[in-house]
């Protein structure tokens, strides 16, 4: 990872399906917008969608494209025509294929018992990051379940995107206990599954600089 504790933590807000959605986002003051390019997320996508969206942001805001392994054909396509910064993966990829598309990455790592974090983070050491989600067998992610925050090793926790369940009454806790470099949140800042509320962005908005006025509160 190429990167490093900071006092404001980033905030990437996933999932959003309509142009209200950026407006809401950007005028909150997310750093990242994430687009689901997977068929059977409640909020999925199409190419000519997701262009929209992302034509319609400022240059300072980065756009996310998210991945549940879709093959590089599939991902391909869409680069050509939607102008995506990031890209995210959501599946069991491999290293090689999440660095063959000549964007920046960063992998999920689903917190299923006994992960080996370490190990993991070897193996993806040319990401350039890592995003932590709760593990459900049954989903690929935004299940809107957290994980245990304890079991992040310290010396990770500066590098990582935190995910998983975060909302606009825990991302302050979150923030303090943790100390990420960022989180990731979609469910938590929904009215309706795969609907996102832009009274809810706001307030999550809110709970991270509450969240980084403790993480930086002179101990
Ligand atoms: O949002 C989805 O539908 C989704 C589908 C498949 C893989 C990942 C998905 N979302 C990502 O999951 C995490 C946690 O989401 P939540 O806040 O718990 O709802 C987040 O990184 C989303 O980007």
């Amino acid at each position: 990872m190429k990167y490093h504790a900071h006092p404001r933590t980033r905030v990437k807000i996933c999932g959003l399906t309509r142009p209200d959605d950026i407006d809401a986002a950007v005028q909150a003051g997310a750093d990242a917008i994430g687009l689901v390019f997977h068929s059977t997320s409640p909020r999925a996508v199409t190419i000519e969608q997701a262009a929209a969206l992302c034509w319609s942001l400022p240059p300072f805001v980065t756009a996310v494209g998210l991945f549940v392994d879709a093959s590089a054909a599939t991902i391909n396509a869409t680069l050509a025509q939607v102008p995506l910064d990031v890209l995210q993966f959501h599946g069991d990829e491999a290293p090689a294929f999440c660095a063959s598309f000549g964007r920046r990455w960063i992998k999920a790592l689903r917190m299923r018992p006994g992960i080996d974090l370490a190990a993991e983070r070897e193996r993806f050491s040319g990401a350039d990051g890592l995003l932590l989600d709760a593990y459900d067998p049954g989903r690929a992610g935004g299940t809107g379940q957290c994980f245990d925050w304890a079991r992040i090793p310290p010396n990770l926790a500066p590098t990582i995107v935190l995910a998983g369940g975060l909302t606009p009454l825990n991302v302050a806790a979150a923030i303090a206990q943790v100390q990420p470099y960022g989180v990731d949140v979609s469910g938590g800042v929904e009215a309706t599954r795969g609907c996102k509320d832009s009274q809810l962005i706001f307030a999550f908005m809110q709970g991270v600089r509450d969240g980084d006025q403790r993480r930086n509160a002179p101990s």
